[in-house]
């Protein structure tokens, strides 16, 4: 067995069951969407995805800590939100029984559930085995019916090792070129739904997101750039989540004419990870504000393994071990290897004339 097997096949059905869940609230009319302190979204597919996700997580690997974006104190005090959550988790599971069963099978209590969700609460850091989750990446886009993903990346000492996205609303072909559509409205669209992993230095693959136990993993690459003139670049929908302004001031230097796709969530990772777009740029909109390990772990890794560089606006590469943010971090660059310097380097030009 090759190194991370186990824990890679956990992720991934993890992932697969989680994504189940998400896919029924996003039907339900009630989202039971509430505000948290920083006044973001948060629904009961955040909610039940963190609980399934960790307990296949704490079934397999006791011992192993979550770093998981939700928590579960506004589910103590508001019980009827609390039994939504339940009724969905109780009745969520893969269709493949021997499948069902390598994740530990369901959860037995609306205890157990509170107790999984709060499992997430790991200070993170540099020792250790720490798994990062983002049960819902793009609650916004989740709710909006635009892309969103499950993500879950395993960290050993720091430093990634194994990294999973599930992406219900992008395309399983991983020749489709990203387009300016491909942010939008996506929800069951005929042939969506992707599975994309990666495992530190055995490649980067993707799957459809099938409910089936084992489809068959395909090798992703990042596609070489021949003209940056023609490349494709991603950003956030929210402005206030990545600089639209500094984003269009490089591209421009860059001499990229085409409009950027602009989509929410670690889907833009898996992207041009798979060569559907070339550069995911994210610079920082507030000198404040630290990106969160859960929305990058999993990305970070699979876009290095299909042969891409991602640092941050400095150069550096994203540091995991320092705790639940990216402290040590300023914004975000993924582009193929071979161009990667060159972006940065435009990145600065274009920072430093501010
Ligand atoms: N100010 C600021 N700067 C940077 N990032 C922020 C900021 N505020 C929030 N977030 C995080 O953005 C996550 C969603 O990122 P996206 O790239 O999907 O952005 S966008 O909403 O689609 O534009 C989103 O993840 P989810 O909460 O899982 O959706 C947040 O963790
Ligand atoms: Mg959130
Ligand atoms: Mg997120
Ligand atoms: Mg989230």
């Amino acid at each position: 067995m090759s190194t991370y097997s186990k824990e890679l096949e956990v992720a991934e059905l993890a992932v697969q069951r989680a994504a189940i869940l998400t896919k029924k609230v996003f039907h339900e009319k009630a989202k039971g969407t509430v505000s948290k302190d920083d006044a973001s979204p948060v629904t009961i597919g955040d909610f039940g995805a963190q609980a399934l996700i960790i307990a296949a997580i704490k079934k397999n690997f006791p011992e192993d800590e979550v770093v998981g974006e939700e928590e579960a104190s506004t589910l103590r005090e508001n019980t009827k939100l609390r039994d939504e959550i339940w009724a969905l988790v109780k009745g969520t599971k893969l269709s493949d029984d021997a499948a069902e069963k390598v994740i530990g099978g369901p959860i037995e209590s609306v205890d157990d559930m509170l107790t999984a969700i709060d499992a997430g609460n790991s200070a993170g850091g540099s020792k250790g085995r720490i798994w990062a989750l983002d049960p819902i990446d793009g609650t916004k886009g989740f709710l909006r019916g635009g892309q969103y993903a499950v993500c879950l990346a395993l960290m050993v000492d720091g430093d990634v090792k194994v990294g999973v996205l599930g992406c219900p609303n992008l395309p399983v072909d991983d020749s489709a070129t990203l387009t300016a559509e491909s942010g939008k409205d996506q929800t069951d669209t005929e042939g969506n739904g992707v599975l994309f992993s990666a495992v530190l230095g055995q490649g980067a693959t993707s799957r459809p997101l099938t409910d089936g136990a084992v489809a068959n993993s395909k090798p992703i690459a990042m596609k070489p750039v021949k003209d940056i003139k023609e490349a494709i670049f991603c950003e956030s929908v929210e402005a206030g989540h990545s600089s639209h302004g500094d984003q269009a001031a490089i591209a421009s230097k860059l001499g990229i004419t085409k409009p950027s796709v602009r989509m929410d969530s670690q889907a833009k990772y898996g992207s041009v990870a798979r060569g559907a777009g070339d550069i995911y740029l994210r610079l920082p909109t507030s000198k404040t504000y630290q990106e969160k390990i859960w929305d990058h772990a999993a990305g970070d890794l699979i876009v290095r393994e299909a042969g891409g560089q991602v640092t941050d606006t400095l150069g550096r590469r994203l540091d995991f071990g320092k705790g639940r943010t990216l402290a040590e971090n300023k914004g975000v660059i993924a582009a193929p290897a071979a161009i990667h310097d060159y972006v940065l380097d435009v990145v600065k030009e274009v920072l430093s004339s501010k």
